[in-house]
């Protein structure tokens, strides 16, 4: 099943500077572990955002809430999720 989710990051200007980079390196090492096992599919920066938009490709809308749910960053994010049907002209 085919979903594309769009985060938006908005991380406090308050949290503790190595908490923050310590989160983001932990989002980015969870990230590239999806990606290499092919369930996080595509990952695009938004241009001049900190938001994302990534193609998910997983069993179950249980994988997904599983994936998102446990995002180091979750926490200081909007998620917006679009399940993905076939175009009928794509080709
Ligand atoms: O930077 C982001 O868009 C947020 C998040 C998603 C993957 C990752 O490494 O960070």
């Amino acid at each position: 099943m085919l979903y594309a989710v769009r985060m938006d990051v908005d991380i406090p200007r308050d949290l503790d500077p190595a908490a923050r980079d310590e989160t983001i390196a932990r989002e980015k090492a969870y990230s590239q572990q999806l990606q290499r096992s092919g369930e996080w599919a595509h990952i695009w920066r938004i241009a001049g955002q900190y938001s994302n938009i990534s193609i998910f490709d997983v069993e179950s809308h249980e994988r997904l809430h599983e994936i998102l749910w446990n995002l180091p960053l979750f926490p200081y994010m909007a998620v917006e999720v679009t399940p993905l049907a076939t175009h009928p002209s794509a080709i």
